[in-house]
């Protein structure tokens, strides 16, 4: 790696060691120096405490000469001056600094960082460094903001939604307690909107909200409230483009705007697949940072006009009736998929229906590797010149037929619906499980909760797609699609054409990211944005 010229470099005094630290434009380092004579002031024997304690997996070496350490200056969060004299009285609480020590070294700046904690998770962290001069001490911190401003991709004005009503009804305590104190330390101003009812952050974003004034949406919710941000962004973008989002086959324009997730949802699929937990203090500091990752986007139509987009999974029979049955026991909380989940297992529905698709030939990988991909280490695109293969058909009775963009992990199966799905390779792992015994779809469903490999079963195949259809084997007459529009579940004139009739009605829903789709029949197509699109902290899209 290119050696990068310091712009800083002092001894300065850190829990009473001294410490060589050094900045240049891409690190902060501290490094304790000769351990005999290292004690100042006397010595300090007696244990102090210190303020955030995570553990410092990363980044702390020991060496000869004592521990060093060292932050990226991109993981920098903030830099203040400290009023060291109000930081040593004992006031009955934690002390940062013992007393003596300072006496020598008056004049103080904390640095806070991102610390890597156990399983993703991301954490903040102080560190206090003490100077013998206040003009020393004001040339760091001058220097460091000067490193911070520098970080074009940070975000300095955010519009934030939060849904109170998502997962157990947590969204606003998260937020407060959470997320602000870390957008405040950050200097991130919010325009904070408590949503009133469903799609109000959509159509918030798509006719009234001032977008120039921010450089990003923050969600606090679930998989719901990313998806009511996607149609609210990509749709008005279209507009403002003009650009009908009815037509499968148009290029949609890519939106400029980042939108990041605080997970605060049921599921929060969409934030544990990228970021590998659903902890709002890790995704609040992946948005400080500027993280962006980009997704596949999949655009679900029907008969040529536009229904949803969808980020995570669409799922028709399956996981189509269990959002059926659950959205009814809202009451429940997250508890409601279990409790769904085990009632549409036992019901053991399938349909029947035809599936074409496109197999993607044209990228390196399948559905049956042992990778996984997340934001920040996500594999590039291995885009091949010759798009080849035409269309497969194959028909069948479907206990569950799922499309995962992305891998789908979520805290209830952390290795997903499809653990080798890429986040951003245009592709989606088309799914399909034919109709097998109860056991056999207990152990298939089992698998997505162990190490085990959920595809190695012969009714069940994946296939990695660049579009695909659905289409019922019995269709579907306008005014069924009605009455399902009016939220009335159909079980679908059961026995009238249907000849192997056993109570399974003849059409599932599509459950789009955790949404009831009314049309059973639907085309969908899936794209990677060259562009960022989405999530974690993301930009946007382009299409089909
Ligand atoms: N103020 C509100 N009142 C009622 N519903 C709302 C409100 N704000 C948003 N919603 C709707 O609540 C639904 C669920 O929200 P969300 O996705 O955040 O939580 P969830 O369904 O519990 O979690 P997940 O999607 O991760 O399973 C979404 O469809 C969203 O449109
Ligand atoms: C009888 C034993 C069953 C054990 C099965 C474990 C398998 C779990 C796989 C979980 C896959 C989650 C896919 C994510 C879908 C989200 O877009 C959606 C909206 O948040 N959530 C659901 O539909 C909620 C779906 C919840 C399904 C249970
Ligand atoms: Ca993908």
């Amino acid at each position: 790696m290119e050696k990068q010229p310091r712009l800083l470099a002092s001894q300065l005094l850190l829990k009473n060691s001294l410490f060589e630290v050094s900045l240049n434009r891409v690190l902060l380092t501290w490094k304790e120096i000769a351990t005999k004579k290292k004690r100042v002031s006397g010595g300090i024997h007696h244990p102090f405490k210190v303020g955030f304690c995570f553990p410092k997996f990363l980044r702390r070496d020991k060496g000869e000469s004592g521990t060093s350490h060292g932050v990226s200056v991109s993981e920098i969060l903030a830099v203040r001056e400290l009023d060291v004299d109000s930081e040593t009285k004992d006031d009955g609480r934690w002390q940062k600094m013992p007393q003596k020590s300072t006496e020598a070294y008056p004049y103080a700046f904390t640095v806070s960082y991102v610390e890597r904690a156990w399983q993703h998770r991301w954490r903040c962290s102080d560190v206090t460094f003490h100077c013998l001069e206040g003009a020393l001490c004001q040339q760091w911190v001058q220097t460091i903001r000067e490193q911070l401003t520098a970080l074009t991709s940070r975000p300095k004005h955010l519009l934030v939604y939060i849904n109170p009503y998502g997962g157990k009804q947590q969204g606003e305590r998260i937020y407060e307690q959470k997320v602000a104190p870390l957008f405040t330390l950050a200097s991130i101003s919010t325009h904070v909107i408590v949503t009133e009812h469903a799609n109000h952050a959509r159509d918030h974003l798509r006719t009234e909200a001032e977008l120039k004034k921010y450089d990003g949406v923050v969600c606090v919710g679930g998989d719901g409230m990313f998806s009511e941000m996607v149609h609210g962004l990509v749709s008005r973008t279209q507009r403002d483009n003009g650009v009908d989002q009815n037509s499968p086959e148009e290029k949609l324009v890519p939106c400029t705007l980042r939108i990041g997730i605080i997970p605060a949802g049921s599921t929060d699929c969409i934030c544990y697949a990228t970021v590998g937990i659903n902890d709002p203090v890790t995704s609040a500091l992946h948005i400080i940072v500027g993280d962006a990752q980009p997704m596949d986007v999949c655009s679900v139509h029907h008969n040529n006009t536009f229904l949803r987009y969808s980020v995570s999974l669409l799922g028709y029979g399956f996981y189509g009736d269990v959002l059926a049955d659950s959205e009814r026991k809202r009451w429940m909380g997250p508890a409601r998929y279990d409790f769904s989940g085990f009632k549409t297992f036992l019901t053991h529905h399938y349909y029947e229906g035809t599936v074409s698709f496109l197999p993607a030939t044209d990228i390196l990988g399948t559905p049956r590797d042992k990778t996984r991909c997340r934001a920040g280490y996500h594999q590039p695109l291995f885009l091949l010149p010759e798009y080849k293969g035409g269309w497969r058909v194959i028909r069948g009775k479907f206990l569950a037929i799922n499309a995962a963009s992305m891998s789908c992990a979520c805290p209830r199966s952390p290795k997903g619906l499809s653990p080798a799905a890429h986040l951003a390779d245009g592709t989606t792992d088309l799914i399909l499980v034919r109709k097998c015994s109860r056991f056999n779809f207990l152990r298939h469903l089992l698998r997505h909760t162990s190490k085990y490999d959920q595809f190695d079963m012969n009714f069940v195949e994946v296939h990695r797609v660049r579009r695909f259809r659905f289409t019922p084997r019995y269709c579907q007459s306008d005014s069924e699609l009605d009455l399902r529009e009016n939220g009335k579940r159909l079980f679908s004139q059961i026995c009238r054409d249907h000849p192997a009739c056993s109570c399974s009605p003849a059409y599932s829903s599509w459950n789009c990211d955790g949404e009831i789709l009314p049309h059973a029949a639907i085309e969908v197509g899936c794209v990677t944005t060259p562009y960022n699109l989405l999530c974690k902290y993301t930009v946007h899209s382009e299409s089909i």
